[in-house]
């Protein structure tokens, strides 16, 4: 059984045992269920704690478990069982006490907890709703409000605050056994059925339907497409409209369909690629569990632009003092006026005190000396993207800094050798590699070059979970793999337009999948001149000339479009002006009929005829030449594993983790299909080279390999016989 039954001074104490986590699997639950019909059955037992092993209560259900049939006893037998028990039960929470954890607490007729324990039922994140009682139990014990906010957020409540809520009774320190038995004991005289969650009401104030509409109108619009929060909130709704019975058993319902729904699969696949990125490893043998990383107390950031402030930001409100380099006090001004907008809206959101918001900035010291950084363990390069100001940079860096010092760059797209050359410390040099806005987006792409060290990687690793981002680490090369996979999705956008399609029509298509901006969109933001000078600085390299006329660039097809836009000033939404046109800076995109004339003309200039294109071909065009790419990076070993691709999608360019990313969208559409219609694309698309088949793919497409295999394959890690 892999809960522990002891008994100490009359009291059974029931330890979950489930490395590392305790999670709820079935042998799990069938050793809580034993245990407290165990202890109801000694007459010698007076109260029962129940608590769990390594310093921590529970993570809730096994997430593995959802998709085999593992039996043992559902969870709510547990809660039936100790609702009858006149011995009182009380949960003695340290750690973590989520989903099914919380649901098991909520069971108990107590629940106590250390200041450090959080609380949460975070399975609307992985396309679920708490199916163990707690979209009936919690709102009993919190009220519908916040048992609302809980659950459709999946946000995880610390422990006093938890206690304010109701959802604690008491908070403790000290050896939380000794505690709970303390406790449990006090209360052997009270009537259990007193304080039982089940005989409770659900406190609400308002209209039902008014509260059910409202939460339903926020879930639908912060959550979009997705549907596991809207079954939350009906559930939750239950609890105050249903008896206790009917409200459980319809929640059970719930649960089974959204455990086998494709969302939930996608989510669950999410959650774990997410824990599957952490062991990295260089092509040179370096790994997770190998390389130690090297602490970063002090830092410093080259560059004040939105991009440098953002990631400064990241830093001090992460508690790492930050020293801010701009070369002239001017654009440094301008660099602290970003930080405290930015601080600002992060206590207008609740996320930090005025306090805490005040200590952060003091830990924010900037200069127009880049001598200053001399002493501190890291630096981000963050100036704008030019490879001979970035190599200045890094060699007086070299000079200027201690030894230790790890430089990091936040390139977008150039490589890293190319930096690191400047330096003697080719070792100490890695890409960092932040998304706009870098104080918001959660991922971090960290780039090896060719010297770069395991100790260095497994520096900037840790730091990008210090700083509370999801750090990914993939090899070098022009764009990298965010950049190289949104290189052709982006074009085929563009080839659309030239071939019948508007930014608003490509736009919607690719928000009815899911996204939460279109492609256009997110080129307005950025700002079209970026994608101008990255074209021109292409030509440049090329040694040719840029020609917003010819359909031919470098050998490959060309859309001049951009080109068009920038001439014609439309800068994108800094403007007011780009793709589409905005009255405000905070405005809404709206269609402007200039654009679609100058796309017309566009095509009558260069003769090309304008056709109908269905919302399938445009996502299809998109997406497959994109996922071709991811193939075409695995195959180079620029990723190890086509969970890092996912994870990249996810979290750099928000694509909707109900889809699991890019490449378990393409597991999920098979990959026969996928490389027929590259090669189809290919065919009809000769001059672009994003439609070239990857052979990693057309190898996949002809077999049934699991994804979590397809990197050993790229890697020759594992060899497949058939072909
Ligand atoms: C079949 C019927 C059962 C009845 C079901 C009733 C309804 C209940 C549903 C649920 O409870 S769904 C699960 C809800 N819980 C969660 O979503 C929590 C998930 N875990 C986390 O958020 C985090 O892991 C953590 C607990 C906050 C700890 O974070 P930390 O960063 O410290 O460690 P991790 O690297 O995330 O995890 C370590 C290790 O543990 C694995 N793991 C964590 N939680 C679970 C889990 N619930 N089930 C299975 N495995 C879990 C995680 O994958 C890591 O292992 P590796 O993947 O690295 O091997």
């Amino acid at each position: 059984m892999m809960a522990d039954y002891t008994v100490r001074d009359q009291v059974a104490v029931i330890e979950l045992d489930n490395p590392p986590v305790n999670a709820l699997g079935s042998a799990v639950r069938a050793g809580i269920y034993d245990g407290i019909r165990k202890a109801d059955r000694d007459p010698n037992i007076k109260a029962v704690v129940i608590c769990g092993k390594r310093g921590t209560f529970c993570a809730g259900a096994d997430i593995r478990e959802f998709d085999g049939g593992k039996n043992g006893p559902w969870i709510t037998d547990i809660g039936d069982f100790i609702d009858n028990m006149k011995k009182p039960v009380v949960a003695a929470i340290e750690g973590f006490a989520l989903g099914g954890g919380l649901e098991v607490a909520l069971f108990c007729h107590y629940r106590i907890a250390l200041k450090t324990v959080r609380v949460g039922q975070p399975e609307v994140q992985i396309g679920l709703l708490p199916g163990g009682g707690g979209t009936i139990r919690l709102p009993r014990a919190t009220g519908l409000k916040n048992a609302l906010d809980i659950i459709t957020t999946g946000n995880h409540v610390p422990a006093e605050k938890a206690a304010k809520m109701g959802i604690i009774d008491q908070i403790v320190t000290g050896d939380i056994i000794e505690e709970g038995i303390k406790f449990v004991k006090s209360k052997c005289n009270i009537d259990t059925s007193l304080v039982c969650l089940r005989m409770k009401t659900v406190k609400y104030s308002g209209d039902l339907d008014d509260i059910s509409e409202a939460a339903m109108t926020k879930v639908k619009s912060k959550f979009k497409g997705a549907i596991a929060p809207i079954v939350c909130v009906k559930s939750v709704i239950n609890s105050a409209k249903m008896p206790y019975e009917k409200g459980i058993d319809t929640e059970k319902e719930h649960f089974q369909d959204l455990r086998h729904s494709s969302q939930s699969k996608a989510m669950r696949y999410a959650f774990f690629a997410e824990r599957a990125i952490t062991r990295w490893q260089l092509p040179s043998g370096g790994n997770y569990k190998t390389a130690k990383p090297l602490p970063v107390k002090t830092s410093g950031v080259i560059g004040a632009g939105t991009m440098g402030g953002g990631i400064a930001l990241c830093l001090i409100t992460s508690g790492i003092p930050c020293i801010l380099v701009e070369q002239n006090q001017q654009f440094l001004d301008k660099g602290l006026e970003i930080v405290k907008a930015q601080l600002m809206r992060t206590v207008q959101l609740g996320k930090l005190s005025t306090e805490q918001a005040k200590k952060c900035f003091t830990m924010l010291k900037p200069t127009t000396n880049i001598e200053d950084l001399k002493n501190v363990d890291l630096v981000i390069e963050a100036v704008y993207e030019d490879l001979k100001l970035k190599r200045e940079i890094f060699e007086k860096l070299d000079r200027i800094c201690k030894s230790e010092t790890i430089l990091c760059t936040n390139t977008s797209s150039l490589h890293i050798d190319s930096i690191a050359t400047a330096t003697k410390r080719q070792s100490k040099v890695v890409g960092t590699h932040f998304f706009a806005p870098s104080y918001i987006m959660k991922l971090l792409e960290n780039i090896y070059g060719t010297k770069t060290s395991a100790e260095t990687v497994a520096t900037v690793m840790k730091l990008g979970k210090t700083i509370k981002k999801v750090p990914v680490l993939v090899g070098s090369c022009t764009g990298f793999v965010a950049n190289r996979m949104l290189k052709p999705y982006s074009e085929e956008a563009q080839y659309c337009l030239e071939e019948g399609s508007t930014p608003s029509i490509v736009d919607t298509v690719l928000m009815d999948f899911g996204m939460p901006i279109g492609n256009f969109q997110v080129s307005d933001l950025s700002g079209l001149d970026i994608g101008f000078r990255i074209k021109r600085e292409a030509a440049r390299k090329a040694g040719v000339e840029l020609s917003k006329n010819s359909r031919f660039f470098l050998g490959q097809r060309n859309c001049g479009l951009i080109e068009k836009l920038y001439e014609a000033g439309r800068m994108g939404k800094k403007n007011g002006k780009g793709w589409y046109k905005y009255e405000s800076l905070n405005g809404k995109p709206i269609v402007d009929p200039e654009v679609t004339m100058l796309i017309e003309e566009h095509c009558r200039s260069l003769g090309i005829e304008r056709r109908n294109i269905g919302s399938q071909e445009i996502l299809e065009r998109m997406q497959y030449a994109m996922i071709n790419e991811g193939f075409k990076i695995l195959e180079e070993g620029l990723c190890t594993m086509a969970e890092e691709i996912d994870v990249i999608w996810i979290y750099g360019f928000s694509w909707p983790k109900y889809m699991g990313g890019p490449m378990y969208y393409a597991s999920q559409i098979g990959l026969k299909k996928i490389y027929e219609k590259v090669c189809y694309y290919h065919k009809t698309f000769p001059y672009s080279m994003h439609w070239v088949p990857s052979s990693l793919l057309a190898k996949l497409s002809q077999i049934d390999l699991p994804l979590s295999e397809w990197g050993d394959v790229a890697q020759g890690r594992k060899l497949v016989n058939k072909l």
